[in-house]
């Protein structure tokens, strides 16, 4: 075997290599059904420890995964920092250490800001797919950073939504990010302006408290994706959608356990699917606190042990699974080998 030293993959060689999150589709899908698959599926991941930087206001997160099916092993080391006015720092820095399985050596070093910018929404892409209404038209972003602009990249290549609105704390970040996209993006000065009538709803920001209330969701009764408001008793409206908060929603920020994104009453009206039943009960605040009842993993929903309900208000909480590292790490280390 050889004692050939790492490799190191920039951040540039991984976008090179990783053009666009949709390559990990596939092999994403398949991590996150055998991970919901239990021992079965091959799938070692360990909750990830967090470890807190108090004076600085940040933590750092160790979130090693051996994937049987990949034959891949890695461990990413991410660093989160709340928001500070002076620093120009990223808020999150990444590196992921894939090493080889059958002798532990490292293989390689990589940069993982990128990795979990794609795999992240990529993630958020295969929930979408099962749980939006059908016909979705309207997508909502509220956040403007580095998850924003790639769940923007990744949902404008895999659906067609026929508007993109997007809502900032400080608008002018959002309007630089609308300006840098090179499609249609409307502005929005409030996040229920942004929500209003909205199909799919993505939360990328670093919130502790919610953004995003359930109030705004208009009571009727989703039937086919489409919201019908009783106008009158009896009486039922198709597409009546002035106030509705979205029938897919994606968080997913918010990722310690006294973080918030959501309001519990949108958490507690909502079908609740998550990517770790394990990470989202010692991790997300808005699982915790509000007690909302978890429907399911999303990779139960990829295997079919549970229905997708489409036709509900739905919530997908993502905290980010190391796997789903080792899947893009092992896709990069692979076009690299492959002299891509
Ligand atoms: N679920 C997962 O797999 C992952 C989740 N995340 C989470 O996604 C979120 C976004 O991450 P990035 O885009 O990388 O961060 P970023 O720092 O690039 O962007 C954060 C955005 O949140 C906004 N923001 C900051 N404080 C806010 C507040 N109190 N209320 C509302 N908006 C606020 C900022 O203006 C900015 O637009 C974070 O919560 C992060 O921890 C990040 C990586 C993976
Ligand atoms: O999965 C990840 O990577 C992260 N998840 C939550 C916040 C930090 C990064």
């Amino acid at each position: 075997m050889s004692s050939a030293p790492p490799v190191f993959i920039s951040a540039a060689d991984v976008e090179r290599l990783l053009p666009r999150a949709s390559l990990l589709l596939p092999g994403l899908e398949a991590a996150l059904s055998n991970f919901s698959a239990g021992p079965a599926g091959g799938v070692e991941q360990p909750l990830r420890a967090v470890l807190r930087v108090r004076p600085y206001r940040g933590f750092l997160g160790v979130m090693p995964a051996y994937s049987a099916a990949d034959d891949a092993l890695s461990t990413k080391l991410v660093t989160f920092y709340e928001p500070r006015g002076d620093s120009a720092a990223p808020s999150h820095q990444a590196t992921v250490l894939l090493f080889d399985p059958r002798c532990g050596a490292l293989r390689a070093v990589l940069d993982g800001a990128v990795i979990t910018a794609k795999r992240t929404a990529a993630v958020s892409a295969i929930a979408t797919k099962l749980l939006m209404p059908r016909p979705a038209a309207v997508l909502c972003i509220l956040g403007a950073g580095v998850q924003a602009r790639s769940h923007y990249e990744a949902f404008t290549e895999l659906f067609d939504f026929t508007e993109v609105r997007l809502w900032n704390r400080t608008e002018q970040r959002a309007l630089q990010l609308a300006s840098s996209v090179g499609g249609a993006v409307r502005v929005c000065g409030t996040v229920r302006d942004a929500v209003c009538g909205a199909d799919v709803i993505v939360t990328v920001t670093m919130a502790t408290a919610p953004i995003l209330f359930g109030e705004w969701v208009k009571p009727g009764a989703h039937i086919n994706g489409k919201l019908l408001t009783e106008t009158a008793p009896g009486l039922l409206m198709e597409n009546m959608r002035p106030l509705v908060a979205g029938d897919a929603v994606q968080s997913v920020g918010a990722s310690r356990p006294d973080w918030r994104e959501l309001d519990d009453a949108l958490m507690k009206s909502s079908v609740l699917v998550v990517d770790s039943r394990e990470a989202a009960l010692a991790e997300s605040g808005d699982v915790i606190l509000s007690g909302a009842e978890i429907f399911a993993e999303l990779g139960e929903l990829l295997k079919g042990t549970k229905p997708a309900q489409p036709e509900k208000t739905t919530v997908f909480k993502s905290l980010g699974m190391a796997v789903e590292d080792t899947v893009a790490a092992k896709f990069v280390y692979d076009a690299w080998s492959a002299g891509n």
